[in-house]
């Protein structure tokens, strides 16, 4: 069987990185974090001196920043140009300019052939989370999940990470959630939107636990319904322990 590819997106704070991570790492999958992709190209442009309010000068820096990223979801990884980018990424200035980057067609098409080719790599199967992987980057994708969450939770969720860093102002963290959001929706090119075939997944009154619970089970039907697709077509099976949990699934179900 060909390895599972899941696509999980949604708007910001929704719980996509942390349950993208815990899914892949139960059931021996790759993981790949889109955001921190746009997030060093940002990086990369606020610290070469791009204005990012400049849309013609980041197309023409576009395809200079080499971003390598790493898939262990234990332990994913993100460079820029062969330095780790994984603290600066996250800082208050990249989280501002982020969107305005992402925007711009040039950098999206050279991040999204990266994200493609990743994917297909990833012999054992994989997780890709972000804005637009169901709908553009993977639309092939086995398992198209959109989760979402209303903004209290999510500003809620985000001030209880920043305490003891950063000032934590819920009705500020709430707007910039929002203010990011409208972008990240309103952008011509490859907009944060739900694909038609998408499960959505409201977090809002879950636990973290049970939404990686409910994304898992999720998993495991796909893999199932994908192993029963190759085996009418004549294909052999056999890929990572998301194949193996459904096998399980299956005869417990059928018993
Ligand atoms: N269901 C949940 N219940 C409570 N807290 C959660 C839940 N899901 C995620 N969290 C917490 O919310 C915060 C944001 O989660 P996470 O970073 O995974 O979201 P995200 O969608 O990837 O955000 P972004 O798009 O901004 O990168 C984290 O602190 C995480 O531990
Ligand atoms: N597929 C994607 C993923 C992300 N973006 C942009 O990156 C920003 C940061 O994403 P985080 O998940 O790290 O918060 C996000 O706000 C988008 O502007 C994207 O465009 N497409």
């Amino acid at each position: 069987m060909s390895a599972v590819i899941v696509a999980i997106d949604g708007p910001s704070g929704t719980g996509k990185s942390s349950t993208s991570k815990a899914v892949a790492a139960a059931l021996g999958l790759s993981y790949l974090d889109t955001g921190a992709q746009y997030r060093a190209v940002t990086w990369w442009m606020l610290t070469n001196g791009v204005p990012v309010d400049d849309s013609a000068a980041v197309a023409a820096a576009a395809e200079r920043p080499v971003i390598v990223s790493g898939t262990d979801p234990a332990a994913p990884t993100i460079s820029v140009d062969g330095t780790d980018a994984s603290g600066p990424i996250r800082t208050k200035e990249v989280t501002s300019a982020v969107s305005a980057v992402s925007a711009v067609p040039e950098v999206r098409a050279v991040i999204t052939a990266l994200q493609r080719s990743i994917a297909a790599e990833a012999v054992g199967g994989i997780v890709v989370e972000g804005r637009d992987i169901g709908t553009t980057v993977l639309p092939d994708a086995d398992l198209k999940i959109f989760l979402t969450a209303s903004p209290e939770a999510r500003a809620s969720r985000r001030s209880g990470e920043l305490k003891g860093k950063e000032a934590t102002d819920l009705s500020a963290t709430r707007e910039a959630l929002i203010k990011r959001d409208a972008a990240d929706s309103g952008r011509k090119a490859s907009p944060l939107k739900m694909a038609d075939d998408a499960v959505e997944v409201d977090t809002t009154p879950l636990t973290l636990e049970q939404v990686v619970e409910c994304v898992v089970t999720l998993v495991e039907k796909a893999v199932s319904a994908k192993q029963g697709r190759d085996g009418e077509n004549g294909r052999s099976s056999g890929s990572g322990r998301a194949a193996e949990g459904a096998d399980e699934k299956a005869g417990q179900i059928s018993k």
